[in-house]
């Protein structure tokens, strides 16, 4: 991963993270959208692990969540399709986006064991609890798999201990509350942003509300990633009669491939 921020940094450009739900609407399709995605210009991919209770997500991936696990989504379904993808000839770096109690469930040894074995970069866990956060640390370095911190503009006297020992890239939400496409962000973002970036040499990206090459591009100005899930996640959804018509997947994929180039501006 710190290769593609370096590499982009040379360039002088800013990585372009999706984020979808694996198994919206079905595991291969989600290996399509990926190789798709790629195509259209994306540079990290955030591959995130359905959930029963998504409580940081807005409407969209609550439904994404939802239609995933009507296919029983599991980590070893999201690793499969990580595996399929790669496979398929994609050089993304997959960071597993998953909340902490599917990895309790999973077993943790298994769980580091299992990322290992299919090249994840990374990982975000919005729900890790504090004092499971230096365990959590520990076996991430050991396995070569950065944990990236999430940081949130009321995160203050926290950003120091957070920002101790992180590795990857260090994941700034641009606003409070769920995910969810936005028209404005938390009033003093920049400044927040600016000093994160003040507190490590780690590559740092936004992420929460951004919807638009506008946005993007604002972001872009000041910051080495952008997230985008919920509107990438819209775009999925509102192609999803396509993509599961054999006869018209290649349009939906067309669709979605359309939209990520507008948003980096690549169209
Ligand atoms: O959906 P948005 O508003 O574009 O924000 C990115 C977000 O989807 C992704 O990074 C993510 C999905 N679920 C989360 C929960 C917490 C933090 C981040 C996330």
């Amino acid at each position: 991963m710190d290769v593609t921020f370096a590499a982009l940094k040379e360039k002088g450009e800013t990585a372009l993270i999706p984020f979808l739900t694996v198994g919206d609407p079905d595991p291969q399709t989600t290996v399509d959208v990926i190789i798709e995605l790629e195509a259209a210009g994306a540079n990290i991919l955030e591959l995130g692990v359905p959930y029963s209770d998504p409580l940081a997500d807005g409407p969209v991936i609550q439904r994404a969540s939802q239609r995933a696990l009507t296919h029983r989504v599991t980590i070893d379904t999201c690793l499969h399709v990580a595996k399929q993808a790669r496979e398929r000839g994609s050089q993304l770096p997959f960071v597993l986006f998953t909340y902490y109690n599917p990895i309790l469930q999973y077993g943790l040894d298994r769980f580091f064991e299992a990322l290992q074995h299919h090249d994840i970069s990374g990982m975000i866990i919005p729900d890790l609890p504090i004092e499971e956060s230096e365990e959590m640390r520990a076996r991430s370095r050991e396995a070569g798999v950065s944990l990236v911190p999430l940081v949130a503009p009321t995160s203050h006297e926290r950003i120091a201990s957070i920002l101790n020992g992180a590795q990857g890239f260090v994941y700034c939400v641009s606003s409070l509350g769920v995910t969810g496409e936005r028209t404005s962000f938390h009033s003093n973002v920049e400044q927040f942003i600016k000093s994160v970036q003040a507190s490590t040499d780690l590559p740092v990206a936004v992420g929460f509300g951004i919807s638009s090459h506008e946005q993007v591009k604002q972001f872009s100005a000041f910051c080495d990633g952008v997230v985008v899930g919920s509107a990438i996640v819209r775009q999925i959804e509102s192609q999803i009669p396509l993509l599961t018509d054999p006869a018209r997947k290649a349009d939906g994929l067309q669709q979605i491939h359309q939209f990520v180039a507008e948003l980096k501006g690549t169209h």
